[in-house]
Order: C-alpha cells, then sequence, then structure tokens
C-alpha cells in the first residue's frame, strides 16, 4: 500500500509544502493544486489548523494529502486519523517511522547525512527526505548519496524554487517539495487562481 503511495507521489513528481491558518482554505486549496496538476500536499502542523486541514483535504477526491513537520508519535497519530497517507519529519526518529508503520502510512524521514541514511534504511524507510537540501548541496548531494546508496530515493526540500527545480531532475529524486507553489500570505488572500497558475508551472519547469 506505502509503495503505491510512493509511486503515485513519484508521478506527481512534486509536492507543495503547505503551512495553512484557516481549515476552510483547505479544500479549495486542494482543487487548486489538482487544476494546476498537483494532485497532492504535505500539511504542516507548524500551525494549530494542519490537523483540520488534512481532513478537509483527505475529503477531497482522487487527492493524496500527508502531514509535514511531523515531530511526535502523537501528532503522527492525530495525522493518521485526519487522514493523512504520508508523514514528513525534518529529521530521522526510529520511534515515528516504527509507528508510521505499524499504522500503514508513509513514513519519509528528514536526513543530512549518509549516518542518517543508514539508519533510516535500518528502519526499514526506502524513500528520506533530504532537509535542507539546498544548504547541503542540492543535486551534487542527492547524487554523492546515491553512490553507497543506490536504492533509496529522495525528495530534496528546502531552498528549491522555479528558478532551481529543473536542477533536480536527476536520478533518485522521487519528488520535490517546494513551498514555493503555495506560500503562506497567498493561501491566507484566497489567491487560488495564482496557486494554480504556479502549481502548472512548476510542474513544467520540473518536467524541463
Ligand atoms: O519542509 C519543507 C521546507 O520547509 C520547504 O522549504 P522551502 O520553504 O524552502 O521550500
Ligand atoms: C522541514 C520539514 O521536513 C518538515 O517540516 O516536515
Amino acid at each position: 500500500m506505502t509503495a503505491e503511495l510512493s509511486d503515485s507521489l513519484a508521478g506527481i513528481g512534486v509536492l507543495p509544502v503547505i503551512v495553512i491558518d484557516d481549515p476552510r482554505a483547505a479544500r479549495p486549496l486542494a482543487e487548486a493544486l489538482r487544476a494546476g496538476g498537483v494532485g497532492c500536499a504535505e500539511v504542516t502542523l507548524r500551525t494549530p489548523a494542519g490537523r483540520d486541514s488534512i481532513a478537509e483535504m483527505s475529503a477531497v477526491e482522487g487527492f493524496l494529502v500527508g502531514a509535514g513537520t511531523v515531530l511526535t508519535v502523537e501528532q503522527l497519530d492525530a495525522s493518521a486519523a485526519a487522514g493523512a497517507r504520508f508523514a514528513v519529519s525534518p529529521g530521522f526518529d526510529g520511534q515515528l517511522v516504527d509507528r508510521a508503520m505499524s499504522s500503514g502510512v508513509l513514513a519519509i524521514p528528514g536526513i543530512a547525512t549518509a549516518s542518517e541514511t543508514m539508519a533510516a534504511m535500518r528502519a526499514g524507510v526506502r524513500t528520506v527526505k533530504l532537509f535542507p537540501a539546498a544548504q547541503l548541496g542540492g543535486p551534487a548531494m542527492i547524487a554523492a548519496l546515491r553512490g553507497p546508496f543506490p536504492e533509496m530515493s529522495f525528495v530534496p526540500s528546502g531552498g528549491i524554487d522555479i528558478d532551481n527545480v529543473a536542477d533536480y531532475g536527476i536520478d533518485g529524486v522521487l519528488c520535490v517539495s517546494t513551498s514555493w507553489i503555495a506560500p503562506r500570505a497567498m493561501i491566507a488572500q484566497r489567491d487560488f487562481a495564482t496557486i494554480a497558475e504556479r502549481a502548472r508551472a512548476f510542474v513544467s519547469r520540473r518536467r524541463s
């Protein structure tokens, strides 16, 4: 089940990171993203509206929603109960990964080093988030990690925007994570038309 999910994320190729302040904006946001060719989102738990927004988005037909900034087992449980299909964390925590796996949620833990990659592999993870990607060397870091870890796939996140996304069209990248598509202020202003346009532009540049 989680393998299929990871194939779906790879097919979409882009993962918008969402910081949202009002769950009432969540459904129109998911619809705008989908209209722009991006049928998924990582809704961070950085705001109190995160969990309810996950629940709203999980009701949108065919839309894949996951939780971001998952730091505790309690947050993992609450996100899974709200309908999150995957859980993204900035770092690696074996307990969180175990809990995600036993809940049928795809764990995408963050890594920044080879040692953390090995720890994630030991926990049964095959897809990790490279965070913060740009600061760690971006595509060159992924290419370097793919040497010893050819079976791992990476979701680079941090510092990726429309101007540098094309650089991540390399082997080993499952999908590219970015907050560029739907900035917090744009969601607050309910500017969904611009968000749909940005989604479309980002996907097109990602595939170029
Ligand atoms: O978790 C994701 C990162 O915060 C996204 O980074 P970004 O805002 O630089 O795209
Ligand atoms: C930064 C990150 O990985 C997260 O918020 O999930």
